[in-house]
């Protein structure tokens, strides 16, 4: 438990992905390599939602008496709403909330652009900070009071059936996203006590990291026409009625970034898939007396080479050190390939690869007019092994038992996350997670005949996931 945490807080820090010495608690310093990360797995989100969604950008700041209309979400947002309540040394006459989420800030506009049906479906996300002030413990990128790189998605729809099938689609980019980044999930719907404050129900995405605790790396939340009645947003159909909308609204964070660290990382460091690595290649020159100039000369045609052909983000680390040292940095840094070019290998016309990944050399042939294609075979395998590894991993830590019993037995030997047959009723829930002492994450969205639950005897329709959490 603890290794992983310092493992995780050092290799932030050294891998400088962000300074946590900011001077307010829970809000840091993203440093240009985290920067990069983050910029290029973004950019996969955004091709991915720029599909069928119009981003848009909502004012920051949410008038308080907005934010307390819905009652529900208000309270389950009021101990962690940060506010302003000056502009300079003016009290303001209405404090103003920085958004801990926006349904507040965007409905009240939507009740302004939905006129009639062939306004929708909308389908909007923003890319923004929000602020929570989380009392629990703070931990960068995976519990922090400014979230960073909060995407949020809201959609409007006309009818329940297609509200259902965007919870759906939600689903399915998530699962899209998650699956190029290599990260492994498990999909549930939460149950009632620990669904989004407003919403009907929560899909949530659990990932497990090294300690065996899973992490929330994503929500899809259907809010049914509760928005809309607080918000009145309406709809006028053919007839010339006027019906309430049905919303849904989903969300990722920089948990997306603590997870690729998690999942991926190992003693070595950091160990980036390819597509969101801030370079995907380092060339590292062994350079000795002589001979120096002419490794020199091709490791800088091989860049080249890399970036034009294979459109390939490639480094040639040409500093006046060592290389083993550059060996040490750049796989701490999780760069998934290495390429050394040694005066002898130019002679036998070979080149040396090193898979961060696996962490296995291999000396390969160098031909001119092959090698683009083989440093990309080489990136996309290392896509698909990570990928693979990942999600081994996490399917060996499910477990499922018959009894509560082994439930605590499973829980305190790997942690993880313990699978078994739930009748689904609150206080036979709650009973459950004080004799296991740890939380139902949630159901399996597919139903489970003929079965009873493990703890009351009670039938049973669903597989239920239970597990210690961040
Ligand atoms: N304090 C936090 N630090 C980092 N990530 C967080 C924090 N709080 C929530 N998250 C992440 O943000 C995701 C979305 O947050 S949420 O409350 O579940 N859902 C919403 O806010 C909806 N409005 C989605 S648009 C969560 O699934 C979780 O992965
Ligand atoms: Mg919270
Ligand atoms: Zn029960």
């Amino acid at each position: 438990m603890s290794e992983f945490s310092e493992w995780f807080h050092n290799i932030l820090e050294e891998a400088e992905i962000i300074d946590t010495r900011y001077p307010v608690k829970g809000m840091h310093v993203w440093l240009p390599q985290g920067f990069k990360i983050r910029k290029h797995t973004l950019n996969i989100l955004k091709e991915i939602l720029d599909k069928d969604h119009e981003e848009v950008l909502f004012p920051l700041l949410i008038p308080e008496d907005e934010l307390a209309k819905e009652a529900i979400h208000v309270k389950g947002f009021e101990e962690e709403v940060y506010w302003v309540t000056h502009g300079g040394l003016t009290e303001l006459n209405k404090k103003l909330a920085l958004r801990p989420t926006s349904e507040t800030a965007m409905y009240p506009m939507f009740s302004l652009w939905v006129r009639n049906h062939s306004d929708l479906p909308m389908k909007y996300y923003q890319i923004v900070n929000t602020f929570r002030y989380e009392t629990k413990h703070t931990r960068p990128l995976i519990r922090v009071r400014e979230i960073t790189t909060f995407k949020e998605a809201h959609t409007v729809h006309a009818t329940a059936e297609e509200t259902e099938k965007q919870v759906q689609d939600a689903v399915k980019i998530y699962k899209q996203f998650f699956d190029k980044l290599g990260i492994p999930y498990t999909v549930s719907k939460r149950p009632e006590w620990d669904k989004f404050p407003g919403a009907e129900y929560t899909v949530a995405f659990d990932t497990i990291m090294p300690d065996g605790k899973t992490l929330q790396i994503g929500t899809v939340h259907n809010l049914g026409q509760t928005f809309a009645k607080t918000f009145d947003i309406t709809y006028e159909t053919a007839t010339g009625e006027h019906e309430y909308v049905y919303q849904t609204c989903y969300g990722l964070s920089d948990r997306i970034i603590a997870s690729v660290i998690g999942v991926h990382g190992d003693k070595a460091g950091l160990s980036l898939p390819p597509d969101i690595a801030p370079y995907q290649v380092v060339i590292v020159p062994i350079i000795f007396k002589k001979g120096g100039e002419e490794v020199i000369e091709f490791c800088k045609n091989l860049e080249e080479k890399l970036k034009l052909e294979a459109n390939l983000r490639v480094y040639f680390d040409d500093r006046d050190i060592r290389a083993g040292k550059k060996y040490y940095e750049w796989e701490m840094r999780g760069i998934p390939l290495r390429i050394e070019v040694g005066p002898r290998d130019l002679q036998n016309k070979k080149v040396v690869t090193f898979r961060r990944d696996t962490q296995e050399k291999e000396i390969i042939d160098f031909d001119p007019s092959k090698i683009s294609e083989t440093i990309t075979e080489i990136m996309d395998d290392v896509s698909l092994k990570m990928k693979d590894n990942a999600g081994e991993k996490l399917e060996n830590n499910i477990r499922s038992v018959d009894s509560i019993e082994e439930a605590e037995d499973i829980m305190s030997q790997y942690g993880g996350i313990v699978t078994f047959d739930w009748c689904g009723d609150r206080e036979c829930g709650k009973d459950i997670e004080e004799k296991v002492k740890v939380d139902i994450l949630g159901v399996q969205l597919s139903e489970k005949e003929n079965s009873t639950c493990i703890n009351c005897d009670k039938p049973s329709k669903h597989i239920t996931l239970l597990a210690k959490t961040y």
